[in-house]
């Protein structure tokens, strides 16, 4: 920080921006735009990026009016990104400095990871392109068949371990202790250097402003760190005057932070986290706890929680608004509604939900959802296909119905 206090706000800011749109290697990635905040000292031939980041800011318009009564909210869709997760933005970072290490000999022979599904798609993706040998630990039957696949064909070794995800975890902990594998998980700061450019990202789309709030779902709880770390770093060094508030969202299946944010900060104690449709974040005893703690205690942050049934309507909900969104985001988005309903969040407050990964990776539950196929759960916002004879008569008669309905009743 000292080194790059010799340099005011105002000189970041147009650097920064300066970089946007423009392919000259590396500074066209939304990461490494920030290079000099991010690794400094790293060589640009040794980078090793997809041009991750500069992910859209969505100004949910739709959804902000029709369902809060909100004009200021806006979805930054981190989750449209090379590998469909904001892991993306951490792994460039992390993998880079890797294919340095090894460039000067040191004993890194590949690089390994406990996931839920989405690091471990990232880390294979980056480590493919640098012919890096990948290992991950993943829990079996506990993510998605398109997380799983991700991998495995970026030709990572892949094990499939009858544990959840933390059990993987300290797995990967106690392993890389041993051997000569480089741990990947946001243990790692290298993973939060690159994950924290998706806050500065957000104040330079809002032309340097700062919004009120910011609400991140949260799992093993590195990215509400990296966030705090983004905007702290810019209030420091002069780009913007103050920090926003920042809400970290859980699933109640896997709450800790939530029931540590409702014990007043007391009593931490790690949970066994229950199976949940937000499967990413199903994690019970988070590695980043501390730093999460004090991120959300210098921002007068809040922590949320999802139920099962409220995090798949707020994904539903948003989807019919045009957002094809994962369940994490819909615990985020449940977040906002509860904040909303009982007025901490006001109307006109600019508001922030981040958007974690690509609804794509996470059509089985989409589809169970929309088939009315879970069980006590009313799915009240399912739009199940019509099943239709194929001919002129039938299909009209559905059509006229439908349009019926959608005439507008003044
Ligand atoms: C899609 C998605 N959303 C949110 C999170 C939570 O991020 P963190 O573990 O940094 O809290 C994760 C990973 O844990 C994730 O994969
Ligand atoms: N959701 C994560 C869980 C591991 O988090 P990390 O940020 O510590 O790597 C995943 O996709 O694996």
């Amino acid at each position: 920080m000292q080194a790059l206090k010799q340099y005011d706000g105002k000189y970041w800011k147009n650097l920064f921006d300066s970089r946007v749109g423009k392919t000259t290697w590396p500074y066209g990635s939304g990461v490494w735009s920030k290079k000099e905040w991010v690794l400094p000292e790293i060589d640009s031939d040794d980078i090793v990026s997809a041009f991750e980041g500069n992910s859209n800011l969505f100004w949910a318009e739709r959804y902000g009016k029709e369902y809060l009564k909100m004009s200021d909210l806006w979805v930054k869709h981190c989750g449209i990104s090379h590998t469909g997760s904001f892991k993306d933005l951490g792994m460039t970072v992390l993998v880079s400095q890797v294919n340095r290490l090894k460039k000067m000999n040191k004993p890194v022979v590949g690089v390994g990871c406990a996931s839920t599904g989405d690091t471990s798609a990232a880390l294979s993706a980056y480590c493919a392109a640098a012919g890096i040998p990948s290992i991950v630990f993943l829990p079996a039957n506990k993510i998605s068949i398109a997380q799983l696949v991700q991998p495995i064909a970026n030709g990572a070794f892949v094990l499939s371990l009858d544990t959840d995800f933390d059990g993987c975890m300290q797995l990967i902990r106690e392993v890389t202790s041993e051997l000569p594998i480089y741990l990947a998980n946001s243990l790692n700061s290298l993973r939060l250097e690159g994950q924290k450019t998706a806050a500065i990202e957000i104040l330079q789309q809002f032309d340097w402003e700062v919004p009120d709030w910011v609400i991140v779902p949260g799992g093993n709880l590195g990215n509400i760190y990296a966030f705090y770390k983004g905007f702290n770093m810019c209030k420091e060094l002069g780009l913007v005057d103050r920090l926003p508030r920042l809400v970290c969202a859980q699933a109640a299946n896997a709450n800790p932070l939530y029931l540590y944010y409702k014990s007043g900060w007391k009593d931490f104690k790690p949970v066994r986290a229950n199976t949940t449709f937000a499967s990413a974040i199903q994690i019970g005893d988070p590695v980043s706890i501390d730093r999460a703690v004090y991120a959300l205690k210098n921002c007068d942050g809040i922590v949320e929680e999802a139920t099962e049934e409220e995090l798949m309507d707020a994904m539903a909900q948003a989807d019919s608004t045009g957002m094809f969104i994962c369940p994490h985001t819909g615990v985020a988005l449940t977040a906002l509604n509860k904040l909303r309903n009982s007025g901490v969040i006001g109307k006109t407050d600019r508001t922030v939900v981040v958007s974690t990964a690509h609804g794509l990776k996470f059509t089985q539950s989409k589809t169970d959802y929309h088939s009315k196929d879970i069980k006590d759960m009313a799915c009240r916002l399912a739009n199940p296909p019509v099943s239709v004879k194929a001919d002129f008569g039938s299909v009209m008669d559905v059509l006229q119905k439908y349009l019926l309905s959608k005439v507008p009743k003044y």
